[in-house]
């Protein structure tokens, strides 16, 4: 596959050395300084574009691809405010999007597991539950992407639990996340369910950047010739 890295920083880079050994080409790789080379591509020069640049700079590479025939992935944090706007656009153009907070199979297996534990501990009232997120300090958005979707997941599943927070909060209603920047962290994310008696915690730890980005190539090429807005839940059967 002709494969367009839109952001070539840690990710980029780790995406590139995966997909050039499976055999895809790399037709491009756009960051802030050759932004303007972008316009060299569109749907009759690349087959996928991928994206995890800046949470500023997801938006308009995003329009960029739908709006120019390339079907896109995209893995960057921070933006979703937008996230509507670009998915009514993919729908128009009749486009490609898959989004994705974290593109690690593991990750996605964790979220499940999230999902049934906050299923689980809703009628156990003595149970507070908490996140917390771990990455390293150069990362630009606070909470992390998959706190987020781990929140959500809480949210969707557990009746007691309706909003997140990033503050101090003594309100059983909402969870709180905690987000540590340490040294060169991947990405460690912890749910604890805490009570006088005991403690439950279910943890995911990245040992690197190889699954994020594995993830992200595998459904590269399952995207081909699909259509629509996508997520992990259409790609993996879990
Ligand atoms: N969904 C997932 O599984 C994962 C998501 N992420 C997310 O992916 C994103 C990137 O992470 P990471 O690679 O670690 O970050 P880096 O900071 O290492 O790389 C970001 C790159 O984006 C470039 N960039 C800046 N502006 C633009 C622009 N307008 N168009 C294209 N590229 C641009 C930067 O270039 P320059 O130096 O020129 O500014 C830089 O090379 C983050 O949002 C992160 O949270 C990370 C890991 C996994
Ligand atoms: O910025 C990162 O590095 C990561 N970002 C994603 C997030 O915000 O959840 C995924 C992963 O944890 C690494």
């Amino acid at each position: 596959m002709k494969i367009l890295l839109l952001g070539y920083g840690k990710m980029g880079k780790a995406i590139e050395a995966i997909a050039v050994k499976k055999g895809h080409e790399i037709v491009g790789k756009i960051n802030n300084d050759n932004i303007a080379d972008l316009e060299d591509y569109n749907g009759s020069n690349t087959d996928v574009a991928i994206e995890f640049s800046q949470p500023g700079a997801a938006y308009d590479n995003l329009e960029y691809c739908l709006e120019n025939d390339i079907p896109v992935i995209c893995g960057t944090t921070g933006w979703l405010d937008n996230k509507p706007e670009i998915e009514r656009l993919c729908e128009s153009n009749k486009g490609t999007f898959f989004y994705a907070s974290n593109y690690s199979i593991g990750v996605n297996i964790f979220f499940k597991v999230n999902e049934y534990l906050a299923e689980l501990m809703e009628e156990y009232s003595e149970y507070n539950v908490g996140i917390e997120e771990i990455h390293h300090t150069e990362k630009k958005d606070i909470p992390s992407g998959t706190a987020i979707s781990i929140a959500e997941g809480i949210i969707a599943n557990n009746d007691k639990v309706k909003a997140w927070t990033l503050d101090e909060s003594e309100n059983e209603s909402e969870v709180k996340i905690n987000s540590i920047r340490k040294d060169k962290v991947p990405g460690t994310h912890t749910v604890t369910y805490k009570s006088a008696i005991d403690n439950i915690e279910i943890k995911h730890t990245a040992h690197s950047r190889e699954g994020f980005a594995l993830g992200a190539v595998l459904v590269a090429e399952w995207i081909k010739d699909k259509k629509g807005v996508l997520s992990m839940d259409d790609f993996l059967d879990i």
